[in-house]
């Protein structure tokens, strides 16, 4: 509908914008690749590897080779500002931190993946990331993109830092309740689970086959590092500091997350008062849905696609709300939503290029 008017202004305004990836051969980077090849406004000119410049992309990923043809690049700034406008770091905390300044140097916009800028105080950076900050101004500068809530802010900005994963689940599950004053902030208590690509590529005995088929594991527990990011939203939404009991577990399963939140009502409201609520606030916001009264959503009625999936259930006999939000990890925990961010950046209709529906069964 919108894309037929879109596309026609878009072949009379111009080229399509370049954009490349570091960390293309990660799961962040090969979902970026799957989206923005479909992207009617985005040329991918250039896929960047640390460790494997110079080899082809299909020799790890047969799957993309109608898509990706170009050897893999190394990390050089210059070059990369020499093919692309924009690019996104997919890469691991600590190394967006060093390498996104000198990106922004060259001159490139950037939308990063990892955790290195989401946090405002480099100091509470420090303590959970256990790695040093990137410089204050950085930090100050890059806009937390979690686009159905900071879409003004992601408009025109030259840095996006995209949330979490599970810091997305979260949140979009509990802004609009905690903006109403309809929940006490003191009593949130999240219970988080995740497929094993939340871990990305890599090996480790944690994701290893045996270790976690037909296994639940719960890790990280009060100390994971979402909990400072899910922390600081919600303390600007309250406009008072907010603090909460954030549990992970890993589920042996590929992609997804499921978060169920808790939190104590301050008045006697219904099901149907949440629904109502919830679709206002997101009205006009199509990546996320609200489920009818007492359908909850599955974490495969979301797999594959950038959406974000809420259901309620009030309970008048404890006077308490549970919310239950669902992702998937790589596309609306990172990838996908980086997209979203780089169509709101650019003043485009924020589902270009997304509108897939999840894979079913
Ligand atoms: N997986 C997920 O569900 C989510 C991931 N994220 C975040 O997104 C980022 C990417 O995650 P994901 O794709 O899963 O991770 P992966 O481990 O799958 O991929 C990370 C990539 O970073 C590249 N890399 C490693 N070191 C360097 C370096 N020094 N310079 C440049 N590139 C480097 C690696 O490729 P190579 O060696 O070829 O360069 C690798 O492909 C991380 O920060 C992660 O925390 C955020 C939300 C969800
Ligand atoms: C299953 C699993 O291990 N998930 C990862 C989340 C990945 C992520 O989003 O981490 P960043 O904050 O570094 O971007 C974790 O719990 O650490």
């Amino acid at each position: 509908m919108y894309a037929a008017v879109e596309s026609e202004v878009w072949l009379v305004n111009g080229e399509k914008i370049k954009v490349a990836i570091v960390g293309s051969t990660g799961y962040g980077g090969v979902e970026l690749i799957r989206f923005l090849w479909g992207h009617p406004r985005v040329e991918i000119t250039s896929v960047i590897s640390a460790s494997s410049a110079g080899s082809l992309l299909t020799e790890g990923f047969p799957h993309l080779s109608e898509i990706v043809v170009q050897t893999l690049d190394g990390v050089d700034p210059a070059e990369i500002a020499a093919k692309a406008d924009v690019v996104f770091t997919a890469t691991p905390s600590g190394v967006s931190g060093k390498l996104v300044p000198e990106l922004l140097e060259a001159g490139l916009k950037v939308i990063d993946l990892s955790g290195d800028f989401r946090i405002k105080d480099g100091s509470v950076y420090e303590t959970w990331y256990k790695h040093t900050a990137p410089e204050n101004g950085l930090l100050e500068k890059a806009v937390y993109g979690l686009s159905e809530i900071y879409d003004k802010k992601v408009e025109g900005a030259g840095l996006i830092s995209n949330p979490g994963c599970y810091s997305t689940a979260t949140l979009l599950g509990l802004i609009p309740v905690l903006d109403a004053g309809w929940i006490d902030p003191a009593s949130i208590i999240i219970d988080a689970k995740s497929g094993v690509s939340g871990a990305g590529r890599g090996t480790s005995l944690m994701t290893h086959y045996a270790e976690i088929n037909e296994n639940l594991k719960a890790y990280k527990v009060n100390k994971h590092q979402h909990i400072p990011e899910i922390e600081q939203t919600l303390s600007w939404v309250a406009g008072k500091p907010v603090t909460v009991t954030f549990t992970t577990h890993l589920v042996p399963m590929t992609r997804g997350i499921m978060c169920t939140t808790y939190a104590s009502l301050l008045g006697t409201y219904t099901e149907g008062d949440l629904i109502e609520l919830y679709r206002g606030f997101y009205k006009g916001r199509p990546f996320v849905r609200v489920r009818e009264k007492g359908i909850w959503p599955a974490t495969k009625e979301v797999f594959g696609s950038n959406y974000c999936d809420i259901g309620f259930a009030a309970d008048s006999r404890t006077g308490r709300l549970t919310i239950i939000s669902v992702i998937d990890n790589i596309v609306k925990g990172a990838a996908g939503q980086a997209i979203q961010n780089l169509n709101l950046m650019m003043g485009w209709d924020e589902t270009t290029g997304l509108k897939l529906s999840p894979v079913y069964p």
